[in-house]
């Protein structure tokens, strides 16, 4: 047993940690460059640890930020133990990690396995070495007809998911862009380079991965080279050797798949494999509701979702550094949800939706509130993405996903306080489209601004850190008699290990009305509440008890909702 980041100054000894945390991504690239060279850094990233903790967030996740041609935004590694130059060194990092640490902020990074850049020394030493040491590192083949199944991910840039390669005259296997040669799993000296990558990253006090594309790990014909047993099966090796040597540390699985089949990656008892697998088919369903303004969409996926393992979470996101992938909801949602939320062509990516919360949501104020809330009180560990705290805004005119990949946008001086740079150099331009020009969207005026969206996201990241049963507790939809009404109850037990030190009310009942007026919903609560007194989480102000038959009737404005904690034993006043 190697690393206990147990007793790191700053970080509580919580075994459930990750299940109540707030995650933050953060792409180091875009948060802070304190050199002026135009791309952000690992120093600039320390400089605003101390707004990140103001802001009440518990985790980052740092995307790749290892050596990289960056022809993916850095999921093209080109070594795994090396950090992009322009983002520092890689004591520049352990200094993140002690200082983040030191304000009780834990980091998980991405681990990018499917497949590696075509620069790594791996694959042009496999491309011209066939009977060497790396010969086998990569899927190779005769021909291009090989595991025809299988379907293509990147399908606006790929027409295959074999290339041919000249050097080595035969084809290689690649589920992402063709310059992403996949890794050949079904070699054991594959599996163990992997595992020592896990080892440098763990050893330098990392407390997590996020496993990337991992349900593409092996590949069998007659298959769709999907969730494949074998994938299964290494993954419960990898953990196994994350617990014996890295206790404590956590493994997110990225796959990009329906409910049913996602919760495989947590793994059984007997081999578990993942602690928390990120929840794809939840996110577009809460835009969805948003604009058909029923709940009936967010409550189906819920009931589709089965049970987690005891100790296990999901993480939920409303938006990432990818588009808004629509690849887990039918056809029919699918081209609705182009019509609502990408009229212009350009706003599409793959089978998504490059654009940022905000702009989705067109600046709503209130929707942008609605959405946020029902992420932070729905079961899982949320994810924010960096600037949506701010509303940031995006540029559908730049390549790809860089869309939403812009500089975090800090103050109204030049370049939004992101860098010091001349305005060409940096790696992408900053927003300054009318609406979310930098110089009225910045962290800096809405920390001067009390009801500003920043205070507002930290205020809610305040309350729900006072609330274990958001992270902890059971999920229960409650009736109501109004289709626009999303009511569920976050519950857990009084008695029983759940409940021992743990904070906070035992039950929250959450309400949300999805639509744009307002409504009046009588909501049915399980009979033990009946009776219960009932006061609002945010300024503790008394409401009426529940009724003896188990029913509270609310109003609740446009867009409005409410979190309630349940006492059955409280006084009402
Ligand atoms: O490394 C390749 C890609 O891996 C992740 O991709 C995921 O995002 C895709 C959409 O952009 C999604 O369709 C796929 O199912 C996911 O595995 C990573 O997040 C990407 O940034 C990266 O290009
Ligand atoms: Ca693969």
């Amino acid at each position: 047993m190697r690393g206990l980041n147990l007793h790191q100054p700053g970080l509580r000894n919580d075994p459930d940690w990750f299940r109540k945390a707030v995650f933050y991504e953060v792409l180091v690239r875009a948060f802070d460059d304190s050199t002026g060279s135009g791309s952000g850094d690992f120093t600039g990233l320390i400089n605003r640890l101390d707004y990140l903790q103001w802001l009440g967030v518990d985790c980052l996740w740092l995307p790749p930020f290892y050596a990289s041609p960056l022809r993916d935004g850095g999921y093209d590694v080109a070594d795994y133990t090396a950090v992009l130059p322009e983002f520092g060194t890689l004591p520049d990092f352990r200094e993140l990690i002690s200082q983040a640490h030191a304000r009780g902020i834990r980091i998980i990074t991405d681990l990018v396995m499917n497949h590696t850049s075509d620069q790594h020394p791996w694959f042009q030493a496999s491309r011209s070495d066939p009977e060497g040491p790396y010969g086998d590192f990569y899927v190779w083949s005769d021909t291009d007809e090989k595991y025809s199944d299988a379907r293509i991910i990147f399908v606006d840039t790929e027409t295959s998911n074999w290339t041919f390669d000249a050097v080595r005259r035969q084809f290689f296997w690649h589920r992402f862009f063709s310059h992403q040669p996949d890794l050949n799993f079904e070699n054991p000296a594959v599996q163990e380079a992997m595992f020592d990558v896990v080892r440098f990253w763990m050893d330098m006090g990392i407390d997590g991965f996020r496993l990337d594309a991992v349900p593409y790990l092996f590949e069998e014909e007659g298959t769709n080279c999907e969730n494949l047993p074998p994938t299964h099966e290494f993954l419960a090796r990898l953990r196994a050797m994350v617990d014996q040597e890295f206790p404590g540390r956590v493994l997110l699985a990225e796959a990009n798949q329906l409910p049913a089949e996602v919760v495989d990656y947590y793994g059984t008892e007997e081999a578990p494999e993942c602690h928390m697998c990120f929840h794809f088919p939840v996110m577009p369903r809460l835009y969805y509701a948003l604009r058909e303004e029923k709940a009936e969409p967010v409550i189906r996926v819920m009931e589709e979702t089965p049970a987690i393992p005891k100790g296990t979470q999901w993480g939920t996101f409303l938006r990432n550094h990818d588009e808004l992938t629509l690849e887990m909801v039918s056809p029919e949602e699918r081209s609705a949800m182009y019509g609502w939320y990408a009229p212009d062509p350009r706003m599409r990516a793959n089978v998504g939706i490059r654009r940022r919360l905000a702009p989705l949501l067109d600046n709503s104020r209130s929707e942008v509130e609605l959405i946020n809330a029902l992420l932070l009180s729905m079961p899982g560990s949320p994810c924010l993405y960096y600037g949506d705290e701010i509303g940031m805004g995006d540029n559908i005119w730049l390549h790809d996903r860089d869309a939403v990949r812009t500089p975090m946008q800090w103050t109204p001086d030049r370049n939004a306080g992101f860098s010091t740079a001349d305005p060409g150099k940096l790696y992408l331009p900053v927003i300054s489209s009318l609406v979310y020009h930098y110089n009225n969207v910045n962290v800096e005026a809405q920390m001067a601004t009390s009801s500003s969206l920043l205070h507002w996201m930290r205020g809610m990241l305040a309350v729900r850190a006072g609330q274990d049963v958001f992270g902890l507790g059971d999920f229960v939809v409650c009736e109501s008699d109004n289709g626009g009404i999303l009511s569920f109850l976050r519950a857990m037990p009084v008695e029983g290990e759940l409940a021992a030190g743990h904070e906070g009310h035992r039950a929250v009942l959450c309400v949300n009305n999805l639509t744009s007026r307002p409504q009046a919903a009588r909501v049915q609560l399980p009979e033990r509440f009946a009776g219960a007194a009932v006061r609002d989480l945010f300024g503790g102000t008394g409401f009426p008890a529940i009724g003896e038959d188990g029913s509270v009737t609310l109003t609740l404005g446009s867009r409005d909702f409410f979190w309630l904690g349940l006492n059955p034993h409280e006084e009402n006043s």
